[in-house]
Formats: structure tokens, sequence, C-alpha cells
């Protein structure tokens, strides 16, 4: 049974985000409106998240001193990673002694945390297909994984790179060929989120689609946990970053089962409760596991205008132990808003054009800096069919012209 408190009471229900991006702002606004208390953290002042939490407080948060002095000061009840680049050894201690619970377990942020844990779990371990992958901690290394070594044949041409901590396709580049090589490994170098020396490279996967098949672990009226699954979510990647999504996504039912086996798999071994976002490639019948967030995914911020509960509500009240829906309400899409500019408090022009596009909406993250390709915002757009939402979001998107003050 859940039982609520008061924000800013002694009996209050208080959870930490740990990140404070554009998705744990609005996953932190869906558990403002059932009244718990909420302490966003991040990494710099100001987050979007930080904006509209109860408390804000910035940290190192891959510091595992100053993680811990920061739970053990403000105790909340849950703990939820909202990036990857945090100390999850130190979660796993905090979980493990007992001091708070971890959203969905420690364990799966760890896993989660680098690509190595969870590459190495979906596709060792419980035996999902994946694209072939090796991990690398030098140039020479890379050379070798790629052209193969001492008759070995290696993963060949074309080919990813991407550092083994990063996110939103920092540092990620495809290899066509040898003289490419040097450039990923450099610009790898470059992306990562914490300085690490360690790449994966993996085999292309020539997909017709990708999709992201939101995963909610939830506790039914049993006290069992259960499991469902959204509407598939297509979507569009430009540099390893996404830049359009929709739901649904019309998809072979013959793959869709597939996609919901592979992602049951998943989520059943990471355990714990919330929503996961499966990454899967789909080509034909077949489909490849990518990657897992066990919290909201940036191409499930469409679900703000399809379904009756978001992803973040979603969130929310699974972690909560509340009962979830996760039906569609209606077809829509997302495009991705960047910022254009490098600059500090940026003014947005043509909002209004941008919401005169019928059936639209919009979120602007009020990130304190923009960087050129730094996600500032996004348009949403409802429609009857996909590819009129599709339309109507782009051009929404188009319609907002980001720019220094
Ligand atoms: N092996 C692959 N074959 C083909 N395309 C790939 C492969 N790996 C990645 N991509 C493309 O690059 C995109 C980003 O890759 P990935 O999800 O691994 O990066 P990321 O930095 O973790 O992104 P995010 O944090 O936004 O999920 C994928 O969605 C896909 O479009
Ligand atoms: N693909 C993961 C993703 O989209 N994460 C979202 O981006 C934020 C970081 O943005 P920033 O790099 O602009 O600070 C994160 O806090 C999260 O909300
Ligand atoms: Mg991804």
């Amino acid at each position: 049974m859940t039982t609520l408190g008061t924000p800013l009471s002694p009996n209050a229900t208080k959870v930490m985000l740990l990140g404070s991006g554009e998705l744990g702002k609005e996953v932190l606004i869906a558990l403002q409106r059932l009244g718990v208390e909420t302490i966003a953290v991040d990494r710099y002042e100001n987050a979007p998240g930080q904006q509209v939490a109860h408390h804000a407080r910035t940290i190192t948060m891959s510091d595992p001193a100053q993680l811990k002095a920061l739970v053990e000061a403000e105790r909340p009840m849950l703990v939820v990673p909202e990036i990857e680049a945090i100390a999850t050894p130190m979660l796993e201690e905090l979980e493990a002694a007992g001091t708070v619970r971890v959203i969905p377990t420690a364990r799966a942020a760890r896993l989660t945390m680098d690509r190595e844990g969870i590459r190495r779990l979906a596709a060792e371990t419980l035996g999902l297909p994946t694209s072939p992958y090796q991990f690398c901690d030098s140039l020479a290394e890379l050379q070798a994984a790629i052209e193969g070594v001492e008759g070995k044949p290696g993963i060949g041409y074309p080919c990813i790179v991407k550092p083994v901590m990063s996110s939103s396709g920092k540092g990620q580049s495809k290899i066509d060929g040898p003289a490419d090589v040097q450039k990923a490994w450099d610009y790898a170098m470059a992306g990562g989120r914490v300085s690490h020396g360690r790449v994966i490279v993996e085999g292309f996967i020539d997909f017709d689609y990708e999709i992201t098949q939101l995963t909610v672990r939830s506790v039914g009226a049993d006290g069992n946990i259960v499991t469902s699954f959204c509407d598939p979510i297509g979507h569009i990647q430009v540099s390893g970053d996404y830049v359009e999504s929709w739901q649904p996504m019309a998809m072979h039912p013959a793959a869709l089962a597939r996609a919901r086996e592979v992602s049951k798999a998943v989520t059943d071994n990471l355990g714990g409760q919330g929503l996961f976002g499966v990454e899967l490639f789909v080509k034909g019948e077949q489909v490849w596991f990518s990657e897992v967030s066990p919290r909201p995914h940036d191409t499930g911020l469409v679900t703000l205008c399809t379904q009756h509960q978001s992803e973040f509500e979603l969130h929310a009240r699974a972690i909560l132990a509340l009962p979830v829906d996760t039906s569609l309400r209606n077809p829509g899409a997302s495009a991705v808003i960047y910022g254009g500019v490098e600059a500090q408090g940026i003014v947005f022009d043509g909002v209004e054009e941008a919401l005169r596009v019928p059936n639209t909406d919009l979120r602007l993250f009020g990130k304190p800096e923009s960087f050129t390709k730094r996600r500032m915002g996004v348009a949403l757009a409802r429609a009857t069919d996909t590819d009129t939402a599709r339309a109507n979001a782009k051009l929404a998107a188009s319609k907002v012209k980001p720019r220094a003050a």
C-alpha cells in the first residue's frame, strides 16, 4: 500500500532526482502533482528540473563522496537516476546499507551506466541478438578489432564507434573505411561524459527502422510486479541524437511480438519498479537489441501528447507503487529544437507562429546555456495519423528561432 505525505512537512514523501534535464523536469512535475517533495540534483545550476523542484542541489554526481554526503544529508525515500554519469557503485553501497532505494535498482543503474555492462548482459548473459561488438582501450586495439588479427575476422566496415560512457550521440561516429578510424577514435576521446579511454565498436546494422519500446514495471493489485508496454515509438536519429519521434509506429505483428519479448527479457533481469526505454533495430521480422534506459527516454517525449499517462507520469506512478495505464490516446509526433547558437540566456522568436500550427504544443526546457547542438526544446503534435503529426511537429519546431539575446 502506498501512503503519500505532505511536502515540506515531517511526513513528506521525498524523492531525489540525480540529473534534472528536460526528462527529469517532466518527472518532477508529475511527482509534484502527487504532492511528493522533490530534490533536483544536477552538475550545473538552474538545470531545467531544478527550476520546478522544491529543492535544488548542484554537485559532481560522478564523485562518490559528494553523492554519499548529499544522500545522507537529504535522506530521500527514493533516489531516481536521470542520466548515466553517476557514481553508481556508491548507489549500490547506499542501497545495500539500507540508506536509500534506487530506481529501478542500483544494479540496473550501474549496468546501464556504461555500454559495456548492459551490452554484455544482453548479448552474453541473456543471449539476445545485438550488433557484433568489441571494447577497445587504444587506437591500435580499435584498428585490430575492425580489421581482425591473426586470421581472426574483425568487425569490418561500416561500423560505429562510441565512448563507453556517453549519450545523445556524443563522441559517436560511423567508420566507412580505414581512413576514418583515427578520426573516430579522437572524436570518441573528446566526447565521453567522464574521461575514460574506452570505446565500443559495433558492426553497422542496416535496419529498416528503429523503435523505442517503453516498458513499465509496476505493482499490480495483488502486490506482484506487472510488466506493461506502451505502443511502439518510431524515431529518426542524426549523428546519434534523436531529432524526430512518433507514436504509434506501425509494425509487422511478428516484429512487435519479438520486440516485446526482448524488452521483457532485459527489464525482467534489471528488475525493480519504473519505466524503461528499450531501443531496438528492426528489419522485416528481425529485431536487434541496441540499449536500454532504466528511466524515461528522450524519444518518449512524444507521449506528452499521445498517451493518457505520459512516460513521465508512468515513471512517477510506477516508482511510487501506484497503478499505471499505458494506453494510447491519439497518434502524435515530436520534433527537436536545437539551440543553434552558443550563448547564455537565449531568447526564442516565433513561438506564436509555431503554436498556430494546428494541434501542437511546445516544451522549452529553460536550459541556462545554449550550444549549437544542445536540445533546448521540443515541438509536439497530435493528429489522426502519424504522417500528419510528423509534418506538423516539424513545421512547429521550424518556426521557433532561438537566438542570443
Ligand atoms: N550498430 C549500429 N548500427 C546502426 N546504427 C546504429 C548502431 N548503433 C547506433 N546506431 C544509430 O545511432 C543511434 C544512437 O546510438 P546509441 O543509442 O547507442 O547512442 P546514445 O549516445 O546512447 O544515444 P541516446 O543516449 O540518445 O540513446 C541509434 O539510435 C542508431 O540510430
Ligand atoms: N539521451 C539522453 C537524454 O536525452 N537525456 C536528457 O538530456 C539531459 C542532458 O542534456 P544536456 O546534455 O543538454 O545537459 C539529461 O538530463 C536528460 O534529461
Ligand atoms: Mg540510444
